[in-house]
């Protein structure tokens, strides 16, 4: 849900533990009209799964995609879009995250032991002391990632109605632990998604994928876990999406915050982020020129946005993951059963989740993008907000148009 108090247009809910029946997810004032494809959906929630260092759960899981609510014969009907995503785990574990009470023998061992062993990183330790649990079970079902898979459902509703005001989006990983992408190198288009899908950690890059693929063997092997650095791109963005005029009104604002709350994204960046500081001013904004009947910009070193606006060129940000918390060489930890010192708990885990999570990325800016793009355009068909967009562009005269696309990523 979009940071603003007073202007949401575009409201969105999860629920759903990790080892429950199944996810639910809620998208609520998209308008009516906009395509809505189990199928396309489905292979978005596959992209999650993909990545090289992804752990077995990944392997055996199916995403069981349902509509419940809002679309009709593949269109959005204006009203709230309800989807389940069913775990095809569950019946392992319908003892142990039964919403009935359960005997406690059947809890005893195995799945339904209890988690006493906090893993440093993660929520357990603090869950427990916040909501008053003696063992981690009811904490870390729903921190877990698992929940994304709702947001990127709704990521690709979102998506979809983006796509049908030329707006696309494209999310490519720029850094496993210490190894990077490097600066400067060409950013993927739209046309590139499909090599970066078939790419094992989703890199753009393939001599610095092949050297990610190292790195995550090289953890693995030590028991070791890694994170990284996720790009995502919007083309074709109109300029004046969000505002200057009020802290929760700034696009920018909004992205971080949507960003920020994906689990284990410690850092954020819009455009060149923290290298900008590094440079005087006459090296670190984008100079103004005449251009051929537009207004051009030089660079884009600030990644798509001026004063909390998108400013028309490509919208770029990034997320930093830190390392998955559980690990197998485990961390030292304290037995809260027994107050001794102990290895944290692990049974199994991601060795590095980095391609997914700039998938998830991806979802989070679409949803922003697209309550941004209501909150200006409004809209109660995709008809409407387009016909609306279009007159504002065409309104805009002709000494203050500038080039949608800024030279190096014009297509
Ligand atoms: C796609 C994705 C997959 C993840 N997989 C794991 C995992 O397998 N094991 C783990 O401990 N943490 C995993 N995490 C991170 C934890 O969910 C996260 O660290 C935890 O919820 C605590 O939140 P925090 O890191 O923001 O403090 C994953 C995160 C994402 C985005
Ligand atoms: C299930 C997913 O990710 C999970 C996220 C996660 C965590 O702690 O965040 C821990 C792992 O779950 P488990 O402990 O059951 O192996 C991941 O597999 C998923 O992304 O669909």
């Amino acid at each position: 849900m979009a940071l603003c108090q007073n202007r949401i247009m575009l409201r969105w809910l999860t629920a759903g533990e990790s080892h429950g029946p199944e996810l639910i997810a809620l998208l609520e004032g998209l308008p009516a009209g906009v395509p809505v494809s189990l199928d396309a959906i489905r292979a978005d929630l596959a992209r999650r799964k993909l990545g090289y260092g992804r752990g077995a759960r990944m392997k055996f899981e199916q995403d069981a995609l349902d509509i419940s609510g809002g679309v009709r014969h593949g269109y959005s009907l204006g009203s709230p879009i309800a989807v389940r995503i069913g775990n095809t785990e569950w019946p392992k574990w319908v003892d142990v995250m039964s919403a009935e009470p359960v005997d406690a023998e059947k809890l005893a061992g195995g799945r339904g032991a209890a988690l006493t062993r906090p893993r440093p990183g993660h929520a357990d330790l603090v869950g427990m002391q916040k909501y008053g649990f003696d063992e981690a079970r009811p904490v870390l079902e729903r921190a877990s990632a698992r929940e994304t898979a709702a947001r990127v459902a709704l990521g690709a509703v979102a998506r979809s109605f983006l796509e049908q005001l030329g707006i696309t989006l494209v999310s490519h990983t720029l850094s496993i632990g210490p190894v990077r992408v490097p600066e400067g190198s060409p950013l993927p288009l739209p046309s590139d998604v499909e090599a970066l899908d078939a790419d094992p950690l989703r890199c753009f890059d393939p001599a610095t994928s092949a050297a990610m693929v190292a790195e995550v063997d090289a953890a693995h092997k030590d028991g070791d876990t890694l994170g990284g650095v996720v790009e995502v791109l919007a083309y074709g963005l109109p300029p004046g999406l969000g505002s200057h005029v009020h802290w929760d009104r700034r696009l920018d604002a909004q992205l971080a915050a949507a960003l920020m709350g994906i689990q284990a994204i410690k850092g954020v960046e819009v455009g060149d982020g923290f290298l900008t500081t590094t440079r005087r001013g006459s090296d670190a904004h984008d100079e103004l020129v005449p251009g051929d009947g537009e207004i051009s910009r030089t660079s884009d070193k600030a990644g798509g946005t001026e004063g909390g606006m998108s400013t028309g060129t490509v919208l770029r940000v990034r997320a930093g993951m830190k390392p998955i918390a559980t690990i197998p060489h485990a961390l030292r930890t304290v037995d809260i059963a027994t107050s001794e010192a102990a290895p944290a708990h692990h049974q199994r885990s991601d060795v590095c989740a980095v391609p997914a999570a700039g998938v998830v990325a991806e979802a989070m800016v679409a949803l922003v993008l697209a309550n941004a793009v209501l909150e200006k355009f409004g809209g109660d068909s995709i008809a409407e907000t387009s016909r609306n967009l279009q007159g504002y562009l065409d309104a805009i005269p002709d000494n203050l148009a500038t080039t949608r696309l800024s030279a190096p990523y014009a297509e």
